[in-house]
């Protein structure tokens, strides 16, 4: 799906009202959308309903006024003067005919639910003040909380707390979701999120062209790989991994498992000679090749290999730095991993020239935090106020290479602005090994021919499923187990026979 930068969904809005559509038609829209979701949270007892001066507030008085007219016993609290409302809201405080107490947090009392409506896509700086005591009281008040559009206090386009944030149970929001309701911790503060139609038409996304995008299988269905009746293992693609030394060997067979059974019909690890014994003893299905020189190596790649994926367990220093040179040399797909990514620490502009030089071949960039501070420290310095979703952004502009950022909101960019943000990564895949598999899994896409960005976005999006399959108590060698499984439920939604 789609999502909206606060500034997409502003112009989303215009463009319906220059339509014909006036703006208070949507906010009534949204108002009742919010009543109605209140109802189901709390089937009965007193909604407390917490406004701002703005049209966020405004959702707030129709949503009061809606719930009142079913016969709800609803009271407002409004964090200014009545009279001081402008336009739309204070034509939905009209609509209120009850009273409207004033900005005191020991008038929350202990409610069924509260609907806050204080902030949402107009919230232009840090909360403090009466807002932020509101905010801290709502939260302490352990009631369930509807939030309107954004939980207020969190920035719609960064998922960041400016001050400080609701909490909430769910959130409702218009149209198509926000980055902020899927970065952390804005996803955190949203609870549940409900994406509701208030009747914006659809085709204002024309002009609009958003660039970001929820990733799950919409959106990249049209690139995953199937193998056909007279595929072959060859025309599958052959993924090579490169192993660490002997004392490190077991991320690159992770990786590399995953690789087989992300898809790659033939898969090699690169091993040194120190590390065969060690490699080929715990492999089987994965080929072992012995490699200990850059020229040996490019040998390797320089055959049917149509990707590589290096970084896990490999080492930071020359040898990895030559091994990676060989491989962008080699216009191979690549996916450059943990020590592939801080092995270029010193010098990332090398790193950016040679993907650069050789944009015909897909690479993918796969830190965590850590990593991308490394070797992404100008982005972090010239930007020191931007979202993950932007930070990634600027990195693919920067390396010209597609950049996934991990996590539990991965974002993967490409150097043409298109983005995704991932929300099905359950938190116990952050386990030693997890990003190996990752990278594999990446790696046999690749592989397989498919282009580096839906590579990545397909990665991250089965390594979240496989996440889930595998479920609390996983470690990293559950993930590649289970891929089958997922790969099923993936066939089955796709409409795919096997
Ligand atoms: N036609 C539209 O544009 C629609 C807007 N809708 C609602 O309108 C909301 C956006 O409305 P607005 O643009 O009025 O913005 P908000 O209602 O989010 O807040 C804007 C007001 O809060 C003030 N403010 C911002 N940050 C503050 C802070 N930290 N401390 C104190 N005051 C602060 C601003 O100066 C302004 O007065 C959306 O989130 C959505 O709920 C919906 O009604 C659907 C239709
Ligand atoms: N809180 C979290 N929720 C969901 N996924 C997470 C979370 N933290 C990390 N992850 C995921 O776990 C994986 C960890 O990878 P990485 O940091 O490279 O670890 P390793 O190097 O041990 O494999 C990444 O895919 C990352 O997105
Ligand atoms: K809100």
């Amino acid at each position: 799906m789609d999502i909206l930068t606060t500034d997409e969904m502003a112009r989303a809005d215009q463009l319906t009202i220059a339509a014909g559509t006036p703006g208070f038609k949507l906010m009534r829209a949204a108002g009742r959308a919010v009543a109605d979701v209140a109802g189901e949270l709390a089937e009965e007892g007193a909604i407390l309903v917490v406004a701002g001066r703005g049209n966020n507030g405004g959702d707030g008085f129709v949503a009061a006024a809606e719930l009142a007219a079913q016969g709800r016993d609803v009271s407002v609290i409004l964090l200014c003067d009545r009279a001081t409302l402008k336009g739309d809201a204070a034509l939905a405080a009209k609509g209120w005919k009850g009273e409207v107490l004033p900005c005191d947090p020991s008038l929350i009392g202990q409610p069924a639910l509260i609907i806050d409506a204080l902030f949402g896509a107009g919230l232009n700086r840090p909360v403090k003040g009466d807002p932020l005591i509101m905010i801290d009281a709502i939260n302490a008040a352990g009631v369930p909380v509807l939030a309107v559009d954004l939980p207020s206090g969190i920035n719609g386009d960064s998922g960041g707390v400016m001050g400080g944030a609701i909490r909430a149970t769910e959130t409702v929001t218009f149209f198509r979701p926000k980055p902020g309701h899927l970065l952390v911790p804005g996803r955190v503060h949203c609870g549940r999120l409900r994406v509701i139609d208030i009747g914006i038409d659809e085709d204002v996304l024309a002009e609009i062209r958003p660039q970001t995008f929820e990733n799950n299988p919409d959106l990249w269905a049209d690139a995953f790989p199937v193998p056909k009746i007279n595929s072959h293992k060859f025309s599958r693609g052959h993924a090579v991994i490169v192993s660490g030394d002997i004392a490190s060997t077991g991320a690159a067979r992770l990786s590399a498992r995953a690789a087989l059974r992300g898809g790659a019909g033939l898969v090699t690890v690169a091993s040194p000679r120190d590390a065969l014994a060690v490699n080929a003893a715990a492999l089987t299905a994965v080929m072992v090749r012995p490699v200990d020189t850059a020229a040996e190596f490019a040998a390797l790649i320089g055959g049917k290999v149509s990707a590589c994926v290096i970084g896990p367990g490999a080492g930071v220093g020359e040898r990895t730095r030559m091994f990676v040179e060989a491989i962008l040399a080699a216009r191979r797909h690549a996916v450059l991993d943990a020590d592939a990514l801080t092995s270029f620490a010193d010098a990332p502009e090398r790193l950016f020239d040679l993907i650069k030089a050789s944009p015909e071949s897909g690479v993918v960039l796969t830190p965590h935090e850590g990593e991308f501070s490394r070797i992404f420290s100008k982005v972090d310095e010239k930007h020191p106020a931007v979202s993950k979703l932007e930070r990634v952004r600027l990195a693919a502009q920067e390396s010209g290479a597609i950049v996934l950022l991990k996590g539990p909101d991965t974002v993967v960019a490409s150097p043409d602005g298109r983005a995704t943000i991932a929300a099905n990564a359950p938190p116990w895949l952050a386990t030693a090994g997890s990003g190996d598999v990752l990278a594999g899994v990446i790696g046999a896409l690749l592989a397989q021919g498919v282009p580096a960005y839906e590579a990545a976005c397909i990665g991250v999006w089965m390594h979240g499923e496989a996440g889930s399959e595998a479920g609390p108590g996983l470690i990293a060698e559950d993930l590649t187990e289970v891929l089958p499984a997922v790969f099923r439920r993936l066939y089955d939604q796709l409409g795919i026979q096997y």
